[in-house]
């Protein structure tokens, strides 16, 4: 993933949008979706992080839109992300920063960054460029905005959900040891922040919502797996019925 062009390219293969609130379970589903059908994925959060990460390695002041606007050429020149589901690094500026922009630090200061109108506008004519290009058969994009703003023409667009104190559970899971009255405030914060910029709690018309607050990782991947399959006429090869 590379520098932005200009235009929003049409999507010459089948492109799957996943929105919704943290931790409802975006990155680590769709992943596991994109493995089983042979598709890319594109987690569009990890952009707003290292770029927050370069921010912050540059010493500006994340709250002055202009500064940080002013790193997007370097940001956009350097920035690389795996979109094999099998594979996990994002670079930015040279340095591999896979772990770092997964800090709770980080992760508190992201949405200053992603308020930035002139921000969102350069991620999202990179992350269409991507997604229309690519060789794998489809991909699925997630994030905040994917099936509004991103990719509203998009085969299969699914809104995830969770209720709030399930999320907060499973984040306090993955983060052992850390306090978790602060994890809990970290994940309704960083909600209240983003949602501030976009509504990824209301479903737009035509978005399909895949609630996990009762299911379990596999029995979510299954549902998000049957649904793309069942509305993109896929079998279980993941081979278009029409040409088999
Ligand atoms: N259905 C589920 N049941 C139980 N745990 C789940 C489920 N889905 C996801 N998880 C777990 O919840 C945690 C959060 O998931 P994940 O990081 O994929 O969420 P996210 O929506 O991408 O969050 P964020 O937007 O904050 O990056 C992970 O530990 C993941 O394994
Ligand atoms: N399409 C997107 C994706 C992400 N964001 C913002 C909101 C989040 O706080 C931050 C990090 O995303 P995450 O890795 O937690 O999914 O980026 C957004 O505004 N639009």
């Amino acid at each position: 993933m590379t520098a932005a062009s200009t235009e929003a390219p049409a999507f010459h293969r089948v492109v799957v949008a996943v929105d919704g609130p943290s931790g409802s379970g975006k990155s680590s589903v769709s992943r596991a979706a994109a493995e089983q059908l042979g598709f890319d994925f594109l987690d569009t959060g990890a952009a707003y992080r290292a770029l927050t990460w370069l921010g912050l390695e540059r010493g500006i002041d994340l709250d002055d839109a202009d500064a940080v606007a002013a790193l997007l050429p370097e940001f956009e020149a350097t920035y690389r992300i795996a979109l094999r589901p099998a594979e996990r690094w994002v670079y930015v500026a040279g340095t591999d920063v896979t772990e770092a922009i997964r800090t709770t630090e980080l992760s508190r200061r992201v949405s200053a960054v992603a308020r930035v109108p002139r921000v969102r506008e350069a991620l999202n004519r990179t992350f269409r460029r991507v997604l229309a290009e690519g060789d794998a058969p489809g991909a699925i994009a997630e994030g905040r905005d994917v099936t509004t703003v991103v990719a509203p023409d998009a085969a299969v667009r699914i809104l995830l959900t969770a209720d709030e104190s399930v999320r907060i559970e499973r984040r306090a899971a993955e983060r052992a040891g850390e306090d978790r009255v602060a994890v809990a405030a970290s994940v309704s914060q960083r909600d209240a922040a983003d949602r501030r910029v976009v509504d990824f709690i209301e479903p737009a018309p035509g978005v399909r919502v895949l609630d996990s607050t009762r299911l379990d990782v596999r029995q979510t991947i299954g549902a998000m797996v049957e649904l793309i399959r069942e509305r993109c006429g896929l079998d279980a090869a993941g081979t278009d019925e029409k040409e088999s």
